[in-house]
């Protein structure tokens, strides 16, 4: 076990010095430089930049999905807080199941299962105890309530995402990590699932979300934009424009 490590209550996450490389020695891929970033308790933030600026990256690091080549990464979980990046492989696949909730652009549903058995599924896995009652009032918490036993292909698009929403949420993780997840949507499917991330978020959840949107950046209360595996702007809650106008000044290289 890895001792607890003290960190303001109010950070659900913090980065220190994260660097992340690829590669062999002879071609090294940097796809984090150095980030040192807090994500605080009950706050939900929208990660953009250019393509291969590192989001992705950031995010699996973040999550524990994937190591860090140096830094630090501590997460508060219901308990204690765990650096990641000194946690064995055992106890960070404890904490992945225990702390963390992850959702994909592709939602990542398992076809044969009926949405209620995908949502428990993170209970079984962790060999925790299913109650129908839990896993179907948070299917009724995604709209989701009279859906229970359809399959992912009964399903349309947004559906499925909110049903990878509420499985994410079963185990009611410390942090919510999505990728893209309205990247696969329609616009108006895209709106209902940011209208149930900001329903989580007032209820105390904590949100990171990488998003090539600016309009699902602007539902997030605020946007770090990474540039070369850097963090090169952070602004708290924003239109659509303004993130819009960041990132394009990014990607043309003219600064913020
Ligand atoms: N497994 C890997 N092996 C080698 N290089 C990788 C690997 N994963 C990512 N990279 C490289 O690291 C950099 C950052 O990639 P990452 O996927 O984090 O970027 P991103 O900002 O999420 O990009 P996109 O917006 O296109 O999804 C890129 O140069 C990418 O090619």
């Amino acid at each position: 076990m890895t001792k607890a490590i003290s960190v303001r209550s109010a950070t659900a996450v913090a980065l220190r010095a994260v660097t992340r490389e690829y590669g062999t020695k002879g071609e090294r891929i940097r796809a984090l430089d150095g980030v040192s970033l807090g994500f605080a308790a009950g706050s939900w933030t929208a990660v953009m930049g250019p393509s291969g600026s590192g989001k992705s990256t950031l995010l699996h690091c973040a999550a524990g999905l994937e190591r860090c080549t140096s830094g630090q990464i501590l997460l508060a979980g219901r308990d204690t807080t765990t650096d990641i990046t000194a946690a064995g492989d055992a106890e960070l696949t404890a904490l992945r199941r225990r702390d963390i909730g992850f959702v994909f652009q592709s939602f990542n549903l398992i076809g044969s299962l009926t949405a209620e058995q995908n949502v428990a599924l993170p209970l079984r896995l962790g060999g925790r105890r299913v109650s129908t009652k839990d896993v179907r009032a948070v299917l009724a918490s995604v709209g989701l309530g009279d859906r229970a036993r359809h399959r992912p292909r009964e399903l349309s698009g947004g559906q499925q995402q909110r049903v990878a929403i509420a499985r994410a949420m079963i185990t009611r993780p410390a942090v919510l990590f999505a990728d893209e997840p309205t990247g696969a949507l329609d616009s108006k499917a895209a709106r209902t699932v940011l209208g149930l991330m900001r329903n989580l978020v007032e209820a105390g959840q904590t949100i990171v979300m990488v998003t090539h949107d600016p309009a699902a950046a602007a539902s997030a209360d605020s946007v770090v934009f990474l540039s070369d595996g850097r963090v090169v702007d952070q602004i708290a809650r924003s239109t659509a424009h303004e993130v819009a106008a960041r990132l394009a000044r990014i990607e043309n290289g003219t600064g913020v």
